[in-house]
């Protein structure tokens, strides 16, 4: 049985049981109507994936993994800002008509910094000392950059990465400000599993932790009967997970480079609206 489902169903059934309604507030977000999206949330969810263990995809409803590892890989390795350089759709509501969403996401990972090594960008620095400084505590990336916030259609998320080598193993935490359950959770976990499958791969090592912190984890109103529903399903077993083994270099990669085997999902025939 997919771990990843049980975790799944017990930060939802938590958030419906203990949350705490936002409905009281003014809130930002909106649905395509334009009435206020509110929602049920719990403060600092922690959630650990063992790598190792089983690859942390949904069975409860199926998650483009595809997709995921798309927008991984224009984040990460293309550093874009362009939704013209995504293959999905995801991202439109939120870009201006040159197809930018501002200075988010990938154009912070491609700003370079100066070490005592040289310029890097911040994907680049983490993969130097990877191979370089396994032992250092100063592996990290962060999107959260103050002074371009103002330029950002849409503050990052899932902002920071903390990657950790003990032994042979690269660990890593996800800390995320703000988390959609039903639209975005397994996606998002999806997603950072696969780039330490990556940087492990890369880097000599094997994909270890996988610690997702949550600050803000919500279910928005018009998904609670869609979440219910998937909380009477019944977890089918996790699907294997392979990564091309002859691929050496990060920026080699390729979506098809991501394979997974024997991936048995519930079917799920709502439409989910996204709150912009
Ligand atoms: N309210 C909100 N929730 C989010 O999860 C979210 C945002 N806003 N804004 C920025 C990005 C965009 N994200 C999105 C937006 C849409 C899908 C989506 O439509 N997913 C579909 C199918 C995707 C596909 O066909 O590839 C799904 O069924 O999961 C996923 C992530 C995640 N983020
Ligand atoms: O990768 C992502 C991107 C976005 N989200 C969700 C979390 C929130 O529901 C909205 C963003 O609204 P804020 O008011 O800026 O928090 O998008 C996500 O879960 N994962």
């Amino acid at each position: 049985m997919s771990r990843a489902d049980l975790l799944y169903r017990e930060t939802c059934a938590r958030i419906l049981r203990e949350g705490v309604w936002d409905t009281d507030q003014s809130v930002r977000p909106r649905w395509a109507d334009g009435s206020p999206a509110h929602t049920v949330k719990c403060f600092g969810v922690v959630n650990r994936y063992d790598l190792q263990e089983e690859f942390p995809l949904m069975t409860l409803r199926r998650t483009y993994w595809r997709s995921c590892v798309e927008e991984l890989l224009w984040i990460w390795q293309k550093k874009s800002n362009n939704v013209r350089d995504l293959g999905s759709h995801i991202w439109d509501s939120w870009a201006d008509e040159s197809g930018s969403i501002g200075k988010a996401y990938g154009y912070q990972l491609g700003i370079k910094y100066r070490f005592p090594e040289g310029e890097f960008d911040q994907v680049d620095r983490v993969l130097y000392d990877l191979k370089h400084n396994p032992a250092s505590r100063r592996i990290l990336t962060s999107l959260y950059n103050f002074a371009d916030l103002h330029e950002m259609a849409l503050y990052p998320c899932a902002y920071s990465m903390t990657f950790h080598v003990s032994g042979n193993r690269l660990n890593a935490i996800l800390n995320q400000r703000s988390q959609d359950m039903l639209t975005a959770n397994n996606w998002n976990v999806v997603q950072y599993a696969v780039l330490v499958h990556m940087l492990a791969q890369v880097s000599g090592l094997v994909a270890g932790e996988l610690v997702h912190v949550i600050a803000d984890c919500h279910i928005y109103d018009r998904h609670i009967p869609l979440v219910e529903q998937m909380l009477e399903l019944e977890p089918y077993p996790a699907p294997e997970f392979r990564l091309d083994p002859a691929v050496t270099d990060f920026y080699a990669f390729t979506p098809d480079s991501v394979q997974v085997e024997n991936y048995r999902y519930h079917p799920f025939s709502a439409r989910i609206p996204v709150a912009i």
